[in-house]
């Protein structure tokens, strides 16, 4: 027996029902717990819009946890590089917190890049119907290549960076995200459009 990801089940391994459940952590929280699953290039603005959207919803009272790839990366994920095997471990990692943390009743905002569809679906099929939204920040490479922030589009065009997405490593843009985004607008705007999303999925109440 094997689970969604492919890994062996252990059948010595009951799960454990308890008496608080996802239901009764909401009502405390007084909105549902899900996902905003942030996807695109690296420079797309992700980490922003992101980070935007979590500083207005805590502003609402909205308890909210943001796992940005840099950062899980130091960390939960910090055995893992950049091949396709260590990129689909590190979605399948995140995709697990993020469940605890929807469980937990969290608004969870996630900034990685994800670059491939499977992996994205493993992460939608584990939570609840209705809890994972996919949002794609949809940057054309040549702007995000400009922006370089870190100078990393730099070092792999030099050759100094290998699998770089979109440069020599595969990106698998998003063919019906729950929403999507320009992501040459203003911050304001895409975060408007982000919280606008979370109403209409009746997640929090405008
Ligand atoms: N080879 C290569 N390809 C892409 N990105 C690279 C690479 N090496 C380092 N970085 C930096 O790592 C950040 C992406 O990590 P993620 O965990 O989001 O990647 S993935 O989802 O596993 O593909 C990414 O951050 P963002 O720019 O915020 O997307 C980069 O800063
Ligand atoms: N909507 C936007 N318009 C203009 N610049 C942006 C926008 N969103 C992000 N940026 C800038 O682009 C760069 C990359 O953004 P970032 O959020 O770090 O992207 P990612 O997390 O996808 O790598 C940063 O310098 C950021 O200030």
């Amino acid at each position: 027996m094997a689970d969604a990801a492919g890994l062996p089940l252990n059948e010595n391994v009951v799960w454990h029902p308890h008496p608080v459940t996802r239901q009764d952590r909401e009502a405390l929280h007084k909105h549902q717990g899900a996902v905003l699953w942030f996807t695109g290039l690296s420079g797309s603005g992700k980490s922003t819009l992101a980070g935007a959207l979590e500083q207005a919803l805590h502003q609402r009272g909205v308890s909210t946890y943001l796992l940005d790839g840099d950062n899980v990366r130091h960390g939960l994920c910090r055995d893992l590089g950049f091949g396709d095997d260590d990129r689909r471990e590190n979605i399948r990692r995140v995709g697990e917190v993020a469940r605890l943390m929807v469980d937990a009743g969290l608004i969870v905002l996630t900034a990685f890049i994800s670059p491939h569809r499977a992996e994205r679906q493993l992460v939608r099929d584990m939570l609840p119907a209705g809890r994972f939204i996919e949002v794609f920040v949809d940057t054309p490479l040549a702007v995000c290549e400009a922006r370089d922030p870190k100078g990393l589009y730099q070092k792999a065009r030099a050759g100094e960076l290998r699998n770089f997405t979109g440069i020599d490593a595969v990106y698998e843009a998003p063919q019906r995200p729950d929403l999507h985004l320009d992501g040459e607008q203003l911050v304001t705007n895409l975060t408007g459009r982000l919280l606008d999303l979370l109403d209409e999925h009746v997640i929090i109440e405008s």
